[in-house]
């Protein structure tokens, strides 16, 4: 077999305050993330959300120390899981690519391409597949792959998701099992799933398979458990005014609170690092309602982040990958996108989804347009001498 590498994708985050702003508008730019009609709004549409949200999102960042985490305890994965491959007899280079931090997806390809690597695992740190995160990161690839014609020669194979991992789930269950022992009575505790949510029109009208992953997740990861607690799955961080999926994180633990609940085990499953969401959102923000409605125990699962059964999960995976007939990036793209086209291929005449859908989208152009030129001073109503 010739020179290994092992791709590891992740999302990324700011490093310092500084970042902040440039590292939303990368994420805001991608049509993944922000799904409209016309690609040239794209930019000038992240821009504006992006230079709105810097200085909130600045905010949070400080409450956990003035930057993400993340690069860091990729990094520590990545060696964490060099080791563990070279332990069972393989030798093989990792590679960190993030879709909007340093190191970029460019980045890494850049070094795997120099370094002569001739057999890739392409290997997402997201658990469950969704069109937001490895979908994304998948689609840069499969154009780099198109565009670089040195690539042509790297032979690869993709992990789409991997949440059914047994290494995985048993990782998941100790550490809950962990947080739950800790409890006077552990098993009054309530588990609360937190997942980050995904608007819902990712999961109804463009076909995401994010939600079922996620639900399929939560409810093996109990069986793995192994206890009789009862559970509730709900989803945090909506950013934006459409509707994702629910029940909504604050809601949830709002009902619970009403309940009676006092003992409460919050797990992110999402994600396998602490992050923003873990650090600030539920360790602070859901904490805060949590003990406002009456919550007396909120406790938080930590993440993986270097768990040894987790990196050896990692590991398995990767030894199965190149075990197993390979997965192109094109029939990943391909298989995760399996229901309706999006937007709506055939007009439809009348009250129909597709005109409704349509509606919404000149609407919300319109209405974007309008808010771009009276902050900025220059569009066709200037143009026209409507606004002076
Ligand atoms: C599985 C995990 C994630 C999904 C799904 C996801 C979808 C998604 N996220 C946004 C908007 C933002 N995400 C931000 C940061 C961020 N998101 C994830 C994970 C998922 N996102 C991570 C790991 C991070 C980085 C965290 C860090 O520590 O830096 C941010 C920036 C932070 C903030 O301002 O809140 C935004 C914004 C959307 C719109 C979306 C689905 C469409
Ligand atoms: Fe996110
Ligand atoms: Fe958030």
């Amino acid at each position: 077999m010739g020179r290994v590498g092992v791709l590891l994708l992740n999302l990324g985050g700011p490093d310092k305050l500084e970042d902040v702003g440039p590292f939303l508008y990368n994420l805001f730019s991608d049509p993944e993330i922000i799904r409209l009609p016309f690609r040239w709004l794209q930019k000038p549409l992240a821009w504006f959300i992006a230079t709105r949200r810097t200085k909130t999102s600045q905010e949070n960042y400080r409450k956990i120390g003035g930057g993400s985490p993340l690069r860091q305890i990729t990094e520590a994965q990545g060696e964490a899981l060099r080791e563990q491959l070279q332990g069972s007899g393989l030798d093989a280079e990792i590679y960190i690519a993030m879709r909007y931090w340093h190191p970029f997806t460019e980045e890494a390809m850049a070094r795997l391409i120099d370094d002569g690597i001739e057999r890739v695992v392409i290997l997402p740190l997201y658990p469950q597949f969704s069109i937001s995160t490895s979908g994304s990161s998948f689609r840069l690839l499969e154009k780099i792959w198109q565009e670089n014609p040195k690539l042509q020669e790297v032979e690869y194979t993709v992990i789409p998701s991997w949440y059914k991992e047994k290494g995985y789930l048993e990782a998941m269950a100790e550490l809950i099992a962990q947080e739950l022992d800790q409890l006077p009575n552990p098993d009054n505790a309530h588990i609360f799933f937190s997942a980050h949510g995904v608007p819902k029109s990712y999961v109804e009208e463009a076909g995401d398979p994010y939600q079922q992953e996620i639900e399929e997740c939560t409810y093996l990861i109990m069986q793995t458990l192994n206890r009789a607690n009862e559970y509730t799955l709900a989803y945090q961080s909506r950013v934006g005014p459409v509707e994702w999926l629910q029940p909504y994180t604050e809601d949830a633990i709002e009902e619970l609170g009403e309940k009676g609940i006092k003992d409460l085990v919050v797990v992110p499953i999402s994600f396998v690092s602490e992050h923003i969401e873990t650090l600030e959102e539920i360790d602070i923000e859901y904490r805060e309602i949590a003990e406002d409605c009456g919550i007396s125990n909120f406790r938080r699962v930590p993440a993986l982040n270097t768990h040894p059964v987790f990196v050896k999960a990692l590991a398995d995976l990767t030894v199965d990958a190149l075990e197993n007939p390979s997965l192109t990036l094109a029939q990943v793209n391909q298989m995760k996108k399996k229901v309706k086209i999006y937007p709506p291929e055939r007009w439809e005449w009348g009250i129909t989804t597709s005109a409704e859908v349509w509606n919404g989208r000149i609407a919300m152009i319109g209405f974007i347009g309008l808010l771009i030129e009276l902050l900025t001073g220059h569009g066709l109503l200037h143009a026209i001498g409507i606004l002076q």
